[in-house]
């Protein structure tokens, strides 16, 4: 709100703009401004600096006869750089960003209802002392809530070692304990190569698949599968687009699967704008400008699960 000429205050809807920091103590240290904050106002920040900026080279990216990949974006055009963009986000100029995103993965979190991590999967009939592989953990924001409601679970938290680092400040700060006596193991570990923790109970993927493109996903997938023992489950928590026409069932065939009932007409059976934000950020962040991953649709969900 402009109270007087130039002078602005929040209001309730912009006071999610707001990290809860004074100004003094963001000025004294830029590079921590999304730390110890809630990650929504780095999920905004990071939404609109990069995938703006860059998808405006779409259509020349879309055009290009290069095969398109995780090095062949939007993002490498605008950037002119061949860096994938997780490694690009890594080189030291970026630290600033690189933080950003590990906070924005929080803000993820919470945006979405609070008890779904929790109750979506029944964590309590694991046994005491189960391992839960976290790949791609990011600074672990979501292993976090499980180590905090499950005292009965450990966890190995798999990211790359710069990325490893902030999730080690991040525990320190929330739950050092869970650190200190090795319930928590933070390992260095790309999940394009052979998969080090053997038959866990349960690999866990939040928001990686659809970082990738089918390919790429399936080998993900397949050195998972290659290190899981006979009880090991494979966790997956990603957003699925659902189409904007009616279709068969693609879930039915799958034991335990839920088949979502339709909104009632004239809503689309993906909720028209309601679900605009899941489309959104497929087009920006994941599909088309960052990362050429894909985002999950029903179909394709299956097609990797099946290869
Ligand atoms: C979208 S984030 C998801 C983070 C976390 N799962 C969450 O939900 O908060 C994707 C993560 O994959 C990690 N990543 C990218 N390439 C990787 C690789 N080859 N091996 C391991 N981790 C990787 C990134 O560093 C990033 O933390």
């Amino acid at each position: 709100m402009e109270i007087s000429p130039d002078v602005f205050i929040h209001n309730k809807l912009s006071s999610i703009l707001d990290t809860g920091k004074p100004l003094a103590t963001i000025l004294s240290n830029p590079v921590a401004k999304h730390d110890d904050t809630l990650g929504t106002v780095a999920l905004f920040e990071q939404l609109i600096d990069l995938p703006m900026k860059a998808s405006s080279y779409l259509p020349e990216t879309l055009h290009d006869p290069k095969p398109k990949g995780a090095d062949n974006t939007a993002f490498n055009r605008a950037l002119n750089t061949n860096m994938v963009y997780f490694s690009w986000l890594e080189l030291p100029e970026n630290t600033y960003r690189h933080n950003r995103f590990g906070a924005s993965m929080k803000g993820v979190q919470n945006t979405t209802p609070p008890d779904s991590l929790l109750k979506g999967f029944n964590w309590e009939i694991l046994p005491p002392q189960s391992t839960v592989v976290d790949v791609g953990a990011g600074i672990g924001s979501m292993s976090l809530e499980l180590a905090r409601a499950f005292p009965h679970l450990n966890f190995v938290l798999q990211d790359t070692p710069v990325t490893l680092a902030n999730a080690m400040n991040f525990w320190n700060t929330k739950l050092p304990e869970a650190i200190n006596t090795g319930r928590v193991k933070l390992q260095a570990h790309d999940f394009f190569e052979t998969q080090p923790v053997k038959h866990p109970s349960v690999f866990l993927m939040r928001m990686v698949l659809h970082d990738w493109s089918d390919d790429n996903a399936v080998n993900i997938l397949r050195h998972l599968c290659a290190a899981a023992g006979p009880e090991t489950q494979l966790v997956v928590i990603d957003n699925i687009l659902s189409y904007a026409c009616t279709e068969d069932s693609f879930v039915g065939d799958i034991p335990g699967a839920v088949v979502e009932r339709l909104p009632p007409s004239p809503l689309l059976p993906n909720l028209g704008y309601a679900a605009v934000s899941s489309y959104l950020a497929d087009l920006s962040v994941c599909f088309l400008v960052l990362i050429m991953g894909d985002w999950l649709i029903q179909s394709r969900l299956i097609d990797v699960e099946l290869s």
